[in-house]
């Protein structure tokens, strides 16, 4: 069909990046355009449809782009989404950028593609994760002149195949918490003896265990009282429905940033 969207997907054999080729592959309006990966992958040469598990789809995997495509979505490693990024800004194509793990370094050259091109950075692109960030928001807003002090901890849990830690979610909520409750100091696990917990900290705990999709409980923790908010994944498809919504969304947009709470409506 002549008017569907061709999309590119970095990482293509990861377990992202297959579960995006599948669902791509269903999605009538959108085909498969190109199928990338790192130069020294094993899967290079293969049929995307075969490595995904859904049988050849007459597209093989790749280092480099030379097809056209309308968008790209990216799930690699921070290396990858440097990469890809610098070629969508040059070709102005948009990039859906889903990668996490990224050093402050990483994270600006990414982020320069959005002088040429429309670009989603998220550290996690399903519906609901968005919509909890939003009640976390209004959480820490509400919560924040509490007279005996709330003291805040996000716990994570991914499956044990994850490279880094915390998850760039868990460390975006704690950016929204610390942004309406003024939290000045990030701990990472607690050992020996840290003393009494300062409220001035928000403390993070990555469990890594099995095949866990993710799971993301923040803790408001009160004298008297205690709220947990909990987001848990069942699937992978969750985070690929996003990236699909923020992929049909930014092929609509020009050259800017732009956030899941856009393609979702949530501002
Ligand atoms: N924003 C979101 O909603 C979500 C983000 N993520 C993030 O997505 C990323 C991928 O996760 P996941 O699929 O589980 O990880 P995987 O390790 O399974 O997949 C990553 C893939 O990227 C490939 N890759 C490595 N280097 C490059 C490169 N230079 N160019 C292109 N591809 C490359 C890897 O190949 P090889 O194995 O050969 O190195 C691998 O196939 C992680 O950072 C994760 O945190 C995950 C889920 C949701
Ligand atoms: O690696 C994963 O699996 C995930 N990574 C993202 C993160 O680091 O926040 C998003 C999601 O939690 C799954």
């Amino acid at each position: 069909m002549g008017d569907q969207l061709l999309v590119g997907v970095n990482g293509a054999s990861g377990r992202m990046g297959q579960r995006v080729a599948v669902l791509v592959y269903q999605d009538p309006d959108l085909k498969l355009g190109a199928a990338l990966e790192s130069d020294t992958s094993p899967a290079l040469g293969k049929d995307v449809g075969e490595v995904a598990g859904i049988g050849p789809v007459g597209l093989n995997i790749t280092s480099e782009l030379t097809d056209r495509v309308d968008v790209i979505i990216d799930f690699s490693l921070p290396a990858g989404l440097v990469k890809i990024a610098g070629v969508c800004a040059e070709r102005q194509i948009p990039l859906v950028a889903a990668t996490t793990g990224l050093t402050p370094e990483q994270r600006n050259e990414v982020l320069t593609a959005s002088q040429t091109t429309p670009l989603i950075l998220a550290p996690n692109m399903s519906v609901a994760v968005n919509l909890m960030m939003k009640l976390v928001r209004e959480a820490a807003h509400s919560l924040k002149n509490t007279p005996s002090g709330v003291d805040v901890e996000i716990i994570e849990r991914h499956h044990r195949f994850k490279e880094d830690a915390p998850s760039g979610t868990a460390l975006h909520f704690g950016e929204i918490i610390a942004d309406e409750m003024g939290q000045t100091e990030h701990v990472h696990g607690r050992e020996g003896r840290p003393g009494p917990r300062p409220v001035c900290e928000i403390g993070y705990h990555a469990l890594r265990t099995g095949d866990n999709v993710g799971e993301h409980t923040i803790v408001f923790g009160m004298m008297g009282e205690t709220i947990d908010l909990t987001v848990r994944g069942h699937t992978r498809d969750s985070y690929v429905y996003g990236a699909l919504m923020a992929a049909k969304y930014l092929t609509t947009q020009k050259a800017g940033l732009y956030t899941m709470a856009d393609v979702l409506g949530l501002n």
